[in-house]
């Protein structure tokens, strides 16, 4: 059984992805992580979410890169919060991924996140956000990360000027 389902339409998408991944291991929050194309395996993606489903998932994080429709599948597929990570592509540098997913219609939402790492962690922790809020637990760890990464500005320096 995982909590959270982390799919990406490609294997090439795994360094922005992992760091989704790495959210939900710092958090303790249990995840399966696939590359599963809703254009080059649709079977198979939907077999994958209704396992996900089946064994207790309760958010799923979808990363596509160009004509990332993947996002917008899962989605349309689940009503567990879909959280979407706009790969950087090639000749668009991602641009195309985030309108891709980001322009839903209205009634099937993708929460889509900024393009890159920053969206993949931050995606990870929209889905500690949501955890937080019936687990006590989670909750002080993600105070606690807070309160980690305001230390770390506070004492961050500026460099001298020559
Ligand atoms: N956008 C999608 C989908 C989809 O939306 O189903 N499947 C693969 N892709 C994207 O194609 C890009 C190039 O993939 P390859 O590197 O495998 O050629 C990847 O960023 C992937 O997310």
């Amino acid at each position: 059984m995982a909590t959270v389902g982390i799919v990406m339409g490609s294997t090439s998408d795994w360094d922005v992805m992992k760091e989704a991944a790495q959210i939900c291991k710092d958090f303790g929050i249990s995840y399966s992580a696939r590359a599963l194309s809703a254009h080059r395996t649709p079977v198979e993606l939907e077999q994958w979410m209704e396992e996900m489903e089946a064994s207790g998932c309760q958010a799923f994080i979808a990363g596509a890169g160009a004509a990332a429709h993947l996002a917008g599948v899962v989605a349309a597929k689940t009503i567990l919060p879909t959280f979407g990570v706009p790969i950087p592509s090639k000749y668009l540098k991602g641009l195309d991924s985030l309108l891709a997913m980001v322009q839903m219609p209205k009634g099937i939402p993708v929460s889509t996140l900024a393009i890159g790492e920053a969206g993949a962690a931050n995606a990870g922790l929209s889905v500690v956000a949501i955890l937080a809020l019936h687990d006590a637990d989670m909750k002080a760890k993600l105070i606690n990360f807070r309160a980690t990464q305001a230390e770390k500005v506070r004492n961050s320096v500026l460099p001298e000027l020559a």
